[in-house]
């Protein structure tokens, strides 16, 4: 957990997806994935990018809520994964994890458990949870909230003087 968080770090829609591109290319370099599952709500938009720039047809959910805005509560599973894509992984299927960001790294140990075997690969990291990820694009420090674009909207910045113009 990390609240109070120190800094921000907003995410613009276009740096989202300039940095969903880079973690796609990455996983390109790594191997081919048979299919996705993306962590529900936070890793839907990265999992659409990456499946559409590796061609990936097969996406799966798995819902986990692990804050009410910024502070941490149970984790909770809200959508398991599906029995087909279970079975895909008992096969030997490859299977790619995504989320947006892994921060204590709670949600990530609850949904590798589900799936042992899997790849498991986010946007943005911070230490706690660096270690759970196998791919992963930029880290911030443990003390910055991470601002991502769906939960932003334009509004007035006061000036970095203090001042009011
Ligand atoms: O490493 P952790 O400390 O577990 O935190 C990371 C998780 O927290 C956020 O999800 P959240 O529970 O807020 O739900 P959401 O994806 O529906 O917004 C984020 O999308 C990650 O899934
Ligand atoms: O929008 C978010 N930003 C974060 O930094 C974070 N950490 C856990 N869950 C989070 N959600
Ligand atoms: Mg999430």
């Amino acid at each position: 957990m990390n609240n109070p968080n120190e800094k921000s770090f907003p995410v613009s829609w276009d740096q989202f997806h300039r940095d969903s591109r880079a973690l796609a290319w990455r996983l390109a370099g790594i191997g081919s994935f048979d299919a996705i599952v993306a962590i529900a709500r936070g890793g839907l938009v990265p999992a659409a990018i990456v499946a559409r720039e590796l061609n990936i047809r097969t996406v799966e959910t798995v819902a986990v809520k692990s804050y009410d805005h910024q502070s941490q509560s149970g984790i909770k599973v809200l959508k398991e994964i599906s029995a087909p894509v279970l079975d895909l992984a008992r096969n030997g299927a490859k299977i790619l994890i995504v989320d947006d960001l892994v921060d204590t790294g709670s949600t990530a140990r609850v949904v590798r458990e589900m799936l042992p075997g899997a790849h498991f690969a986010t946007v943005y990291a911070k230490p706690k949870g660096r270690e759970l990820v196998d791919t992963f694009i930029t880290e911030v420090s443990q003390d910055t909230w991470i601002f991502f674009p769906w939960d932003l909207d334009v509004a007035y910045a006061a000036p970095i003087s203090g001042g009011t113009d």
